[in-house]
């Protein structure tokens, strides 16, 4: 490790450093990322890109008074370096190690948890607005992404700084990518103040050219009058000028000494100061530069020739089957459309893309927009299939109620990363889709138990004529083979995986393969138990599971999502339609509770979310009749 990061034990410590040393200390800080991420994994691209930038954000900035907040924060790895989480720092996104996002509980200098995007300009104006509130002095910056500044967030926080006029800061960290190259129409406008020669002239220079032409003073009196066309033919940053913003910038993000002074600068304005920053995602590690979508978030991977280390023989992972079903189902149906929110690979769509390109929509981080564009899509006669993880629908609530439900229009929503995704963490753990989809009228929700019923679900989706979600987990699948043909499954309808009369196992998605794994391990001690492929969580195979419950009377349920509203919640409702009160039921699921990072197997086990404890649960299921018999035969006995 650098000599000169071993000296770094609080942001402070940045003070006794020069310019060239502090060149010097980037230089450390990147060869510490990739040697660290090539063993534990994560955000290596983004972080690459603000070394420089975090660098003098914290030699400008007190970070234990002034507020900084990150992004989507996946870019936080340098901040977490130089405040003091350098001895920490090969413990990133390890189960009770550092956390991959900014995290208060952490730090101090971590002044707002984030992991969903295009959060940070909202927070910091809070922040701000209650610092003038206490007549208080610090400052307040947003470290923002030029993909998540296509947040809708975003503007609606632009929009109110710039009417509340508070001192506030936006550093825009221009790289021009999401996860993918970035998109939209303020890409394009970011990209011409990057690259087009009279978007830089600044007034000062303007001022300076007339000085040198005949009656120049006069014609700048003139011009000056009409400083707005003067602003708006010159002044770069026009967009965020007209929000209520000063545009600083476009300053090169890589050039430290140039970083500060535009942030002194900002610093020293009032009011709300937009930072235009450039900089390159994945600067200092060639297969980044090269493939930022590739590094952007990455596994273990060998820092000689980036090949990333993928266990040999995984089966196909649920995504992948995901994106090759839809290319099969959309070459037979020219009215399916893909549509993602910035993330194209993550989801599957990337081949999805290239094979049609005129039905694949990447609308740039905004999954409401992405919601509400597809129910008009539907309305338009076309087939929608919005890929968002489980975690980013949670943004489109109300765009999946109000606009696709409501109007009972055919949306399917495939939803990916659906269960614990391991390293991400809290923020990004797909655990309450259920609950929070189920109580809408109209949809149909399912889940596989493999990925070969993965492809089935999503062909029985298209031929439903209503909206559908598909719910399915991050990761390989369990390795079954996939069928040639698609069918369409009966909406609503479970299968039957096993009979036995002891216990009745109740499971949903990949539980499934947990609860045959449990079912042979009892009846290795004798119980043999029923298990159930539920199949869909709404509408529930009510028959299918009354006729086995009533007979059983023992019920385990299984889901990878929390307790509260989800497949358990649904099953105990019908028990209590049905008036099932003589039954015993033990539900498996994630309690009130956010769950910590960690690889899936450790969280799952940690939950009993797996074999050993659905066993565990049957076990205490029994335990607990004995108990009640042993009660019944007492009070028999006295009565
Ligand atoms: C609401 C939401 N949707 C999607 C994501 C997934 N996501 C994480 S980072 C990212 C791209 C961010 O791009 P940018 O802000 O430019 O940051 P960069 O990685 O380029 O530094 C996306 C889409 C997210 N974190 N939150
Ligand atoms: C930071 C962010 O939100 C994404 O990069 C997310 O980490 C992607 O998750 P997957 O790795 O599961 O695609
Ligand atoms: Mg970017």
């Amino acid at each position: 490790m650098g000599v000169l990061l071993k000296k770094v034990f609080s942001p402070q410590d940045l003070q006794q450093f020069n310019i060239k040393e502090l060149q010097a200390l980037a230089a450390e800080i990147r060869e510490v990322i990739i040697n660290t991420v090539a063993e534990t994994g994560g955000h290596l691209a983004p972080n690459l890109g603000v070394v420089e930038l975090t660098i003098a954000i914290h030699r400008v900035f007190n970070s234990a008074v002034d507020r900084i907040i990150w992004d989507v924060g996946h870019q936080s790895y340098v901040h977490k370096l130089l405040t003091g989480r350098l001895t920490q720092f090969h413990t990133l996104r390890q189960h009770g190690g550092i956390s991959g996002f900014p995290k208060p509980e952490e730090s101090i200098h971590d002044a707002f948890a984030t992991g969903h995007s295009s959060t940070s300009i909202s927070a910091a104006l809070g922040m701000a607005l209650g610092r003038d509130l206490k007549g208080q002095k610090h400052s307040v910056v947003a470290v923002i992404g030029d993909g998540s500044m296509t947040g809708g967030m975003a503007f609606e926080a632009m929009n109110f700084a710039g009417h509340s006029k508070t001192n506030m800061i936006v550093i825009l960290n221009d790289n021009e990518m999401s996860i993918a190259p970035n998109v939209g129409a303020l890409s394009g406008y970011l990209s011409r103040l990057r690259t087009d020669p009279k978007y830089y002239r600044s007034k000062d220079e303007i001022a300076e050219l007339l000085q040198k032409i005949p009656h120049g003073s006069k014609l700048l009196k003139v011009v000056d009058r009409l400083k707005d066309s003067l602003k708006y033919l010159v002044v770069p940053g026009m967009l965020f000028e007209e929000l209520g913003f000063t545009y600083l910038g476009p300053v090169d993000g890589h050039d430290i000494k140039s970083v500060m002074t535009v942030l002194q600068q900002a610093k020293a304005a009032t009011g709300p100061v937009l930072v235009h920053v450039l900089t390159q995602k994945g600067k200092g590690y060639l297969p980044a530069e090269q493939n930022p979508d590739r590094f952007h978030g990455v596994g273990a991977f060998d820092v000689a020739t980036g090949e990333v280390k993928k266990a040999a023989g995984a089966p196909p992972s649920y995504t992948e089957v995901f994106g090759k079903t839809l290319v099969k189902l959309a070459q037979r149906d020219d009215k399916i459309i893909g549509i993602t929110a910035a993330m194209p690979s993550g989801t599957g769509l990337t081949n999805f893309a290239k094979e049609f390109p005129q039905r694949y929509f990447d609308v740039g981080i905004a999954e409401q927009h992405a919601v509400t564009m597809a129910a008009g899509l539907a309305m338009a006669g076309y087939r929608p299939v919005t890929a968002i993880y489980s975690t980013f629908l949670q943004r489109a609530y109300d765009q999946v109620l109000h606009d696709v439900c409501m109007q009972n229009l055919p949306v399917v929503f495939a939803m990916d990363r659906g269960g614990l995704v391991g390293d991400d963490g809290p923020t990004h753990h797909g655990v309450f889709d259920i609950a929070f989809l189920r109580n809408i009228p109209n949809i149909v929700l399912m889940s596989p138990k493999d990925e070969n019923e993965l492809q089935h679900m999503l062909y029985t989706a298209l031929c439903h004529g209503g909206p559908v979600a598909v719910r399915y987990p991050r990761g390989s699948g369990e390795g079954v083979t996939l069928d040639e043909e698609l069918k369409c499954l009966p909406v609503g309808k479970g299968e039957v995986l096993r009979e036995g009369d002891d216990v009745l196992l109740l499971a949903i998605g990949n539980m499934v393969t947990e609860a045959m794994k449990a079912a042979e391990k009892l009846s290795s001690q004798g119980i043999e138990a029923t298990v159930i492929n539920a199949r869909f969580m709404k509408p529930l195979d009510q028959d299918l599971i009354l006729h086995y419950a009533r007979r059983i009377k023992k019920v385990v349920t299984l889901e990878e999502h929390v307790l509260m509203g989800g497949f358990g919640s649904a099953v105990l409702e019908l028990f209590e339609a049905e008036r099932l009160y003589d039954l015993k039921v033990k539900r498996l699921g994630i309690p009130d509770q956010f769950i910590e990072h960690g690889k899936q197997s450790i969280l799952r086990a940690s939950l009993g979310l797996n074999a050993e404890g659905v066993v565990e649960a049957v076990m205490g299921l029994g335990k607990e009749i004995k108990k009640v018999q042993r009660l019944k035969a007492v009070l028999g006995r006295k009565n």
